[in-house]
């Protein structure tokens, strides 16, 4: 644990995946506002070192004994829940195992919190809830028709958590998050997926030489350079918009979903050149086929979390690339 954990009478927060990228950004910003994060992981793809600012509970999301202990120690006031399976390709190979997981774990996560008279969850949801894009940006009102089974499976749990928060007292906010990236700019902690697959930290690998180049996939994308496009949004502004979801739920107010993106396209293209002038370093570029599952165009319409959250996104894409490139050269 950290020098900056908080006073014992702090509220706790059961973190489930705190020790993976986005939930251990989101316990740097739970310290900072007074809570007390506790991570409950299993660290199949987070890591030890990442659990700065409080205890670690290592388990199971599908494990009800292990949930219910956790909850018992802690007594935590609410649950932010990032535990999951996170790749689109991935969930094209072994749906069974997102389902599992993604469903499966979140149910029992739910289960547990309401044994435990919990009654608040913030929920990371996505983008690839959507699907398609029928109109761009997407607001939260866009049709929600999954192009593959991750997407599916955030979207069950968020159908799962509207129908408790409308029904059985049990609150809920979904955050659909466009492309988490960059990292905490003192360094503690950034982006590290194994395997890596996502574009920006495989851009940075390979402008440090950690990796021969990058491959493009899909160049005949209907975009402005036939690249697919994505919204990158920085992680702490991830983790803003929970500590203010979070404070909502607890403060009574409604449930709901909300966008969180920046609001601005960028192209493959244009995320491989961001990279190249950040870094100074070239980068080798190959061109590939699409790949399987992969939306065209996924750019957030933010107005509600900004006008309803009091979200005010800090990070455009230069400052997401730069700390990006500090963590990984670092
Ligand atoms: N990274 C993105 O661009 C992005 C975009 C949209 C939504 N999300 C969602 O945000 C959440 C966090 O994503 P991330 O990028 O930090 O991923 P991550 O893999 O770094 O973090 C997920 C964490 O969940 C843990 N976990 C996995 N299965 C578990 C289980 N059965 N029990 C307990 N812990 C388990 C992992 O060990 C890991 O620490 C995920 O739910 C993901 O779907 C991420
Ligand atoms: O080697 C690569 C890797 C990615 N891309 C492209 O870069 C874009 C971004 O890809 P990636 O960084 O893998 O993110 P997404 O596939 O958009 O998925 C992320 O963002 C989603 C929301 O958009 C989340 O739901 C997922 O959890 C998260 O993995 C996509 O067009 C990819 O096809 C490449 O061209 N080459």
């Amino acid at each position: 644990m950290s020098s900056s954990s908080n006073a014992a009478d702090a509220p706790v927060v059961l973190v489930a995946g705190g020790a993976g990228y986005v939930g251990s950004h989101a316990c740097l910003r739970l310290a900072e506002a007074g809570f007390q994060p506790v991570v409950f992981d299993d660290l199949s793809n987070g890591h030890e070192a990442f659990v700065q600012w409080g205890p670690l509970e290592v388990g199971d999301v599908r494990n009800a004994e292990q949930l219910d202990s956790a909850f018992a120690r802690h007594r935590p006031v609410a649950v932010l829940h990032f535990a999951g399976l996170i790749e689109v390709g991935e969930s094209m190979k072994r749906p069974g195992d997102f389902y599992d997981v993604n469903v499966g774990g979140s149910l029992q996560l739910i289960a547990a919190a309401r044994r435990a008279g919990v009654k608040a969850m913030v929920f990371s949801s996505t983008c690839a809830t959507y699907g398609a894009p029928a109109y761009t940006p997407m607001d939260e009102d866009h049709p929600q028709a999954p192009l593959n089974p991750y997407g599916r499976s955030k979207l069950m749990v968020e159908q799962a958590l509207a129908d408790l928060d409308r029904l059985s007292g049990f609150r809920s906010i979904a955050l659909r998050y466009f492309n988490a990236a960059g990292a905490d700019p003192l360094g503690r902690i950034g982006e590290r997926h194994e395997p890596e697959t996502h574009a920006l930290p495989l851009l940075i690998e390979a402008a440090l030489g950690r990796r021969d180049g990058f491959s493009v996939f899909g160049t005949d994308y209907d975009t402005r350079d036939g690249t697919a496009v994505r919204d990158y949004v920085h992680v702490l502004d991830l983790a803003d918009a929970h500590v203010l979801a979070l404070r909502r739920l607890l403060a009574g107010g409604p449930g709901g979903a909300f966008n969180l993106g920046g609001g601005v396209g960028t192209t493959v293209r244009e995320l491989i050149e961001t990279v190249r002038r950040v870094s100074g370093r070239d980068i080798a570029v190959a061109e590939a086929p699409r790949r399987d599952g992969d939306a065209p165009v996924l750019v957030a319409d933010n107005r509600r979390a900004v006008a309803e959250l009091g979200w005010r996104p800090a990070y455009d894409l230069d400052g997401i690339v730069r700390t990006a490139w500090a963590w990984h050269a670092g």
